[in-house]
Formats: structure tokens, C-alpha cells, sequence
């Protein structure tokens, strides 16, 4: 069993326009509503390849209903907590070539019996499971140190933590020894306060994250794969895919696929896995999670050797 918490879960509404103009009215060509959150997505992705998992949301509002209803169809046990505020809803305005921009909301304001309520929620349900992964953002009102204080209840019942997250939140949570943390490019730049040009810096700055107290680390590349830094070195590879339709949620399938293949697995067997989810999800709409049929072990390639000087793609402002 795999548990994710989600504490700021979203609808996620992905608008398709022929082009972005700022200040104007855009009339959609198509669209598409997804249950969306960071861990939500982890969870759709394992119970689309039947694997068990649990996913802990907090839920309120139409949204936070409908939110529910989208994910009861889908075979994951979905334990929802409720709070009075809203579920947040996220928009994904997608231009034809595939460049997506994306308006997330803050979400509900959470009290502190409801943190309190969601925490309890996490650490129940991640008793006897193999993995509990923390996701995404925190809603308003909730503690920096949240996943931080996940990490002490997760290893006193022998599951593993991974965290995905930024800023703050993934300091914090560091100090506290995850397992595994999963920043993109972006994330792991700002969590070592310099910019990431080559495969190099990327190595370093992962390294850096494990002296500060992560076991391992997988960094998520884009378009330029991903990197595994742990106590056994460093493993990179990457999953080429030619146009793709939708990034987003691309790195929650990536973080599932790790995760599927990984008990008692070597590092690259769990990295080409986390590869080909992550570039199978690239090739669908919306933030769809890709299943089985929809796998490219063919579009991945891991590399004997890491060239530390190989610049990476300029990064989009
Ligand atoms: N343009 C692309 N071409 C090929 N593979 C891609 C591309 N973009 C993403 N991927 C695959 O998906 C993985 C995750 O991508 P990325 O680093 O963008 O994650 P992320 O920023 O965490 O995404 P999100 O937050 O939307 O889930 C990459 O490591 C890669 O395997
Ligand atoms: O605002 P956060 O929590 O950082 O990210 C939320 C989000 O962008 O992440 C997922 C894609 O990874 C989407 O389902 C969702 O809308």
C-alpha cells in the first residue's frame, strides 16, 4: 500500500485556447476537469496500473464534493477529511504546441483542529504502508514544519516518507530526514539558492540536499530526464518524447512510477520506470495519468556515465 496526503488538493480545469493574449477574451476549442493535487495524481497514476493506494485529501465546499465524486470511480480508497473551506480549483490554459500555463489558487484557509484532523488522518493511514508521499503545497493556515512532522510518526511505523514539495516547506521537511524528496529543476535551484545550468550543478545540488538530511534524491529534468542521488552515487537517464501534449502532473506520474517499481529494486530499474511514466503522462491531455498501454519503456535511456559538464534547456521565465 502506498498512502499520499494532498493537503491542498484542486480541480483541475485544463482550457484549451488557439493562443494566450493577455487582456483579452479567449474562447476555448476544448477542455477537460481532472481531480488534481500533487498526491491525488500520485495516487491516480498507482491505482491506473492497480496498484493499492490510499490517498488523505481534506474536503470541502462543491468543489471539494465534486472532487470526491471524480475520484470515487477510479480504485483508490480515498479518506477524506473534512474542513469548511473550499477546495481550491487550478486552471491549465494549453496553447496548441503544448505550452501550458498554469493559475493556481491558494486554497482554503485550514483551521487547527482540521491540520490537526489531517495529520492524524496521514499518520493512521501510513501505519503497515510501504510508502507515505507528501505532495504539493500548503493550503493557507497550515504549518511549514507539516511534512516535517510526518517524517518522526512515518519511520516509527517503518514507512518510508517522500516528500514533494518547495520552498520553505521542503527545507523543512528536510531537516527532518525524508527518505526521498522529489524537487523539479526549479524547486531544487531555489533550495540550494543558486541557478542549475548543467548536469553538474544538478548532481551537486541533489548531493548537497542528502548532506542536509534527505536519503535520496530524485530530481525531475523536464524535457531533460532525471537525476538519482543517493547513498550509492548518482544515476541519470532521460525519456525523449517528440511533441509533447500536456507537462502537467508529468513529475506525479514520474514520483508514482519510482515508487511502483521500486521495493527491492536497483536504483536504475526504479529510475527507468519513474522515466517511462513520466514521459508516458507527457503524452496525454490535461493531467491524465497514464495506465499500462500507455507506458514508452522504448523513449527511455538510462546513461552509464553522467557528463557533468552537458548544459541543460534553457529554462522558461
Ligand atoms: N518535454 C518533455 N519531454 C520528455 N519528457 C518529459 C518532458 N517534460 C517532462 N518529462 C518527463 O516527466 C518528468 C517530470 O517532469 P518535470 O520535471 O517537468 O516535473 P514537475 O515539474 O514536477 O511536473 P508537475 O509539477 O507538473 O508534476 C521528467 O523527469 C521527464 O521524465
Ligand atoms: O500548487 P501545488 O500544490 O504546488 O500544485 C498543484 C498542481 O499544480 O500540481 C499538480 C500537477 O503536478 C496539479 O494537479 C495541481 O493543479
Amino acid at each position: 500500500m502506498i498512502v499520499t496526503l494532498t493537503p491542498n488538493p484542486s480541480l483541475d480545469r485544463t482550457v484549451e485556447v488557439p493562443a494566450l493574449v493577455r487582456g483579452a477574451v479567449l474562447r476555448a476549442r476544448g477542455g477537460r476537469v481532472d481531480p488534481g493535487g500533487k498526491g491525488v495524481n500520485v495516487s491516480r497514476a498507482l491505482a491506473a496500473h492497480g496498484r493499492a493506494t490510499r490517498a488523505v485529501v481534506p474536503v470541502g465546499g462543491a468543489e471539494g464534493a465534486q472532487l470526491a465524486a471524480l475520484l470515487a470511480p477510479l480504485g483508490i480508497e480515498v479518506h477524506a477529511v473534512p474542513v469548511t473551506g473550499a477546495v481550491r480549483a487550478n486552471v491549465a490554459v494549453v496553447e496548441p504546441d503544448g505550452t501550458t500555463t498554469k493559475l493556481n489558487e491558494l486554497g482554503p484557509c485550514l483551521s487547527g483542529d482540521e491540520v490537526e484532523a489531517l495529520l492524524a488522518a496521514a499518520v493512521a493511514s501510513a501505519d503497515g504502508a510501504s510508502w507515505l508521499a507528501a505532495c504539493g503545497s500548503l493550503p493557507p493556515g497550515a504549518p511549514v514544519d507539516l511534512y516535517a512532522r510526518l517524517a518522526e510518526a512515518a519511520h516509527s511505523a517503518a514507512t518510508r516518507l517522500v516528500v514533494d514539495s518547495s520552498g520553505p516547506a521542503l527545507l523543512a521537511a528536510l531537516e527532518a530526514g525524508p527518505d526521498l524528496v522529489k524537487p523539479n529543476r526549479e524547486e531544487l535551484a531555489e533550495a540550494v539558492g543558486r541557478p542549475l545550468g548543467t548536469l553538474g550543478d544538478v548532481v551537486e545540488a541533489a548531493a548537497e540536499l542528502v548532506a542536509r538530511g534527505a536519503g535520496a534524491v530524485l530530481a525531475s529534468l523536464g524535457a531533460d530526464g532525471a537525476v538519482l542521488v543517493g547513498p550509492d552515487g548518482a544515476t541519470y537517464g532521460e525519456s525523449r518524447v517528440d511533441r509533447p501534449v500536456s507537462t502537467v502532473g508529468a513529475g506525479d506520474a514520474m514520483l508514482a512510477g519510482f515508487l511502483a517499481a521500486e521495493a527491492g529494486a536497483p536504483a536504475a530499474t526504479a529510475l527507468a520506470s519513474a522515466l517511462a511514466w513520466g514521459a508516458a503522462a507527457t503524452c496525454l491531455p490535461g493531467s491524465r495519468m497514464p495506465a499500462p498501454h500507455d507506458l514508452r519503456p522504448d523513449a527511455v535511456r538510462l546513461h552509464e556515465r553522467i557528463d557533468p559538464a552537458r548544459p541543460l534547456e534553457e529554462q522558461p521565465r
